[in-house]
């Protein structure tokens, strides 16, 4: 098959699974196949931001595609149409402004609900994404799994974006930085690698937590980062944690993440959960009463996405049902995920638990018998009383017989310790406190 046009419709359905449908209606359709010689086919783009583009980002697959097609290697060729001098001012800006970041629309600062939790690092982003590369460099947010700092990130970059739509805004996790590194180094790709992230204005990468033990990943990230800074673009990072707690973080990088602005994101409180969960239901369109919400943001308390996560469910399984969303639908499609709070709990009702989940009694438990069969049980027993009630140690002793405070202590790191290597006392803990927090939620 050397007909150029029957090749590029086989390439075409190839790349269509290859690149995600805007890549592909942006870039891919828009080409035209223009000759064949030799072996070098030359494509058409309609202009010179395009074939720039395309030279970055997709000519090794479409080189790849073309070679599965024909079984010959050809030498890709991309051609303007239009020469870059006659791209109408307003057409470069748009090109520009709605294609050539990677941002998620979803994650702007008009969707973030602003609380005491995120207020700081709300406002830090709102001022670089002000005066990018001036206000704060680097931009450090760092905060627990679920907590919005990839939406931020975006917000930053979607909000520079619109203030300057010729600026270069590259948003980046660390993970695809390295991976991308890999298959530069691999590929002998490293100048286009480095132009990539470096011929840039706004720098956002998320999660350099990543960073850790990777050597040749810190050393480039360290001249990437110099590079940019050096030329006063902004850089936005993002982690799970302070730069001083990533392990085998070069001191050198360590120190430039701390040369701007740190601000933290907290778990937000119950207000800001209800805040969240309210602008998430209206984003769904979906009328959710306010004691569901108000249900939900009482029972997830620590991760964002697993709080919008459960409304979801809620709204989704109301509308397959054709159900009213309430109070009682969203208790019964969330009690998988919602564990009853173990509250109110005695250390009878424990003895009680632990006797009858080893079949053993309540006076053997107390008792001075020292067989693995009884001594494993009651320490368990210390060790569930220890955790789950405010008593002191002597006194969780003397519940259990008159032990001494240092029995209990040793018992307790005993069984904290199994609890992470014996998978058969895991399960006996987590079984136990199940039990109780059935008979807990009976009551
Ligand atoms: N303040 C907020 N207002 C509205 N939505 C929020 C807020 N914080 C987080 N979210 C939403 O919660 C979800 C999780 O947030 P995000 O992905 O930004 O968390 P993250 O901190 O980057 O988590 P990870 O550590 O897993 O990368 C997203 O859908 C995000 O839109």
């Amino acid at each position: 098959m050397d007909d150029i046009k029957s090749i590029w419709e086989e390439a075409l359905s190839y790349l269509s699974l290859e690149i995600s449908r805007p890549g592909f209606e942006t870039w891919i359709k828009t080409l035209k196949p223009l000759t064949l010689e030799g072996s070098k086919i030359v494509l058409q783009t309609p202009n010179k931001f395009s074939k720039d583009w395309l030279e970055e980002y997709y000519l090794p697959l479409i080189e790849e595609v073309i070679r599965k097609v024909t079984q010959k290697d050809f030498k890709v060729e991309i051609l303007a149409e239009e020469k870059e001098e006659n791209i109408p001012e307003d057409k470069k800006v748009e090109y520009l402004s709605t294609s050539y970041n990677n941002l998620n629309p979803k994650y702007t600062f008009d969707t973030f609900v602003v609380g005491d939790s995120n207020r700081f690092a709300h406002a830090a982003a709102l001022a670089v994404s002000q005066n990018p590369g001036k206000a704060y460099n680097p931009l450090l947010i760092y905060g627990g799994v679920g907590l919005g700092k990839t939406h931020l990130i975006h917000a930053i970059g979607h909000s520079i974006q619109e203030k300057y739509p010729k600026a270069r805004v590259v948003y980046a996790s660390m993970e695809k930085f390295t991976v991308e590194l890999i298959d530069a180094i691999k590929e002998d790709g490293m100048t286009k690698f480095r132009n990539r992230y470096r011929n840039i204005d706004v720098l956002l990468i998320d999660d350099i937590q990543f960073l850790a033990g990777k050597e040749r990943t810190q050393e480039e990230f360290f001249y990437t980062f110099n590079a940019l800074y050096e030329a006063g673009k902004q850089i936005v990072l993002t982690s799970d944690r302070v730069p001083k707690e990533i392990p085998t973080l070069e001191d050198r990088l360590r120190s430039r993440f701390e040369w701007g602005l740190i601000a933290d994101i907290q778990p937000p409180d119950l207000e800001t959960r209800i805040a969240i969960l309210k602008k998430k239901a209206e984003a769904e369109k979906a009328k959710v009463p306010d004691e569901v919400i108000e249900f939900i943001a009482s029972q997830i308390q620590s991760n964002i996405r697993e709080l919008e996560g459960a409304l979801i469910r809620t709204i989704a399984f109301a509308s397959l049902n054709n159900m009213p969303i309430n109070l009682e639908l969203a208790k019964t499609v969330l009690k998988d995920i919602i564990q009853p709070q173990i509250k109110n709990i005695t250390i009878q009702n424990i003895l009680q638990a632990v006797a009858e989940y080893f079949n053993i009694t309540v006076e053997q438990l107390k008792g001075k018998g020292r067989s693995q069969e009884i001594a494993v049980p009651r320490q368990i027993a210390m060790y569930l009383a220890r955790t789950l009630t405010d008593l002191s140690l002597p006194k969780i002793g003397e519940e259990l017989g008159g032990r001494d405070h240092t029995t209990v202590l040793h018992a307790y790191e005993k069984i904290q310790e199994l609890y992470q290597t014996d998978l058969s006392i895991k399960k006996a803990i987590q079984d136990i406190q199940n039990r109780l927090r059935n008979s807990n939620s009976n009551s």
